[in-house]
């Protein structure tokens, strides 16, 4: 899909080498005090993608979704929308800047004296279109959030993924550059998570909308993301494709985040752990091609020797295979150097955790 946008006096001139690039943030600086909240960001955000930025608290994520919606003045860096400076403008010009970004929050902010079509076609009322036009448009996005029944309803009636779902409606009325979820579905109990993602995703690819989304829940990049950037102490720590970062995380701040949704070593192994013992608990993490394969079939009449499975599984992230399998291999009648040897020969990563006496 093809935006345009009227232009905009005394606004910077326009970066045209980048035209794909919707979002482009270079060397941000912002501090509080003593504290770096962002401290050298740069980012891009191609047309069409979605790009998932994930952090823990405090990692500087709402400084930085804050400098993107023009609410926080960097220190320094740029920010190009479009390929337009939004850094530095005065609020006059910044202001149709900001509306080239719509915004979904994690508490809605809905008006709860506005009905549901109220509240969407609200953007369009400073843009100066007619009540005609406006309540047209907020009839079609309801039609496309799945709404369409609630227009003359008021927030109150309406459950938290209703909301959020006139939130979406309402930030995609002006028909933004760039959609910008901060901690969109936080406030969601599971299941309406999976069908507001669902919906974003479904956007996405239906009017090829171009989403930021701001989160610490690593299962909310897993589900719609494309792209992910680690952001910690304000700086982007690790970045890229979704599956790769799952199954290769090199930080250690990803790999804690990463702890709560991919497979661990249960607690009654993990507390046995020694030093020595009979049997050796490898981790193995395997992706792409290598989590294709009948690994354990192959490991099993390749190498001689007793090994069993002790926990995990392969899991499908952006349509490729990634996986996590913790093997307990018995050292009396198996080498776990050929073991080893055989898996990473197939490129899986192994590691030796430690060892039990008692395969219980
Ligand atoms: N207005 C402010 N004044 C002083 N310090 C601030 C201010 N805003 C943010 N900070 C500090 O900057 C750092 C980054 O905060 P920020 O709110 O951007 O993180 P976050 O990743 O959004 O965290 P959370 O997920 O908890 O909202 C923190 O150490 C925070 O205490």
């Amino acid at each position: 899909m093809t935006q345009h946008f009227a232009p905009i006096e005394g606004a910077s001139p326009v970066d045209t080498a980048l035209s794909e690039t919707v979002v482009r943030i270079v060397d941000l600086r912002r501090r509080f005090g003593q504290t770096p909240a962002v401290d050298g960001v740069s980012l891009t955000v191609r047309k069409g993608e979605v790009l998932g930025i994930i952090g823990r608290s405090g990692a500087g994520k709402s400084t930085l979704i804050r400098c993107l919606n023009g609410l926080e003045r960097p220190d320094s860096g740029q920010i190009f929308v479009e390929g337009r400076e939004i850094t530095g403008l005065s609020e006059r010009d910044l202001q149709p800047l900001r509306r080239r970004i719509g915004m979904i929050f994690q508490h809605f902010n809905l008006l709860s004296a506005k009905t549901v079509e109220e509240n969407v076609a609200l953007p369009l009322k400073i843009e100066g279109q007619s009540r005609d036009e406006r309540l047209r448009r907020a009839a079609e996005l309801l039609e496309l959030v799945g709404l369409a029944d609630k227009a003359k309803a008021y927030p109150a009636a309406l459950s938290g993924g209703q909301k959020q779902r006139v939130g979406i409606a309402r930030a995609l009325a002006a028909r933004p550059a760039v959609l910008l979820s901060d901690e969109a579905t936080s406030a969601l109990d599971p299941e309406t998570t999976r069908s507001i993602l669902a919906l974003l995703k479904d956007i996405n690819q239906k009017l090829g909308l171009t989403i930021l989304l701001i989160t610490h829940e690593l299962e909310v990049v897993r589900s719609i993301a494309d792209r992910v950037a680690v952001i910690d102490a304000g700086r982007i720590v690790e970045e890229g494709q979704v599956w790769s970062i799952f199954a290769d995380p090199r930080t250690e701040v990803t790999r804690s985040l990463l702890a709560g949704i991919r497979p661990q070593l249960p607690q009654a192994i993990a507390t046995r752990l020694t030093g020595v013992g009979r049997e050796a608990i490898l981790r193995v993490d395997i992706a792409g091609e290598a989590a294709r394969r009948p690994l354990l079939q192959e490991l099993a009449t390749s190498v001689p020797g007793r090994f069993r499975l002790v926990h995990g599984g392969i899991d499908t992230i952006q349509g490729e295979p990634v996986g996590t399998l913790f093997l307990g291999v018995d050292t009396a009648s198996r080498g776990i150097a050929e073991t080893i040897e055989f898996l990473n020969a197939r490129k899986a990563r192994v590691e030796v955790l430690g060892y039990v006496t008692d395969n219980a």
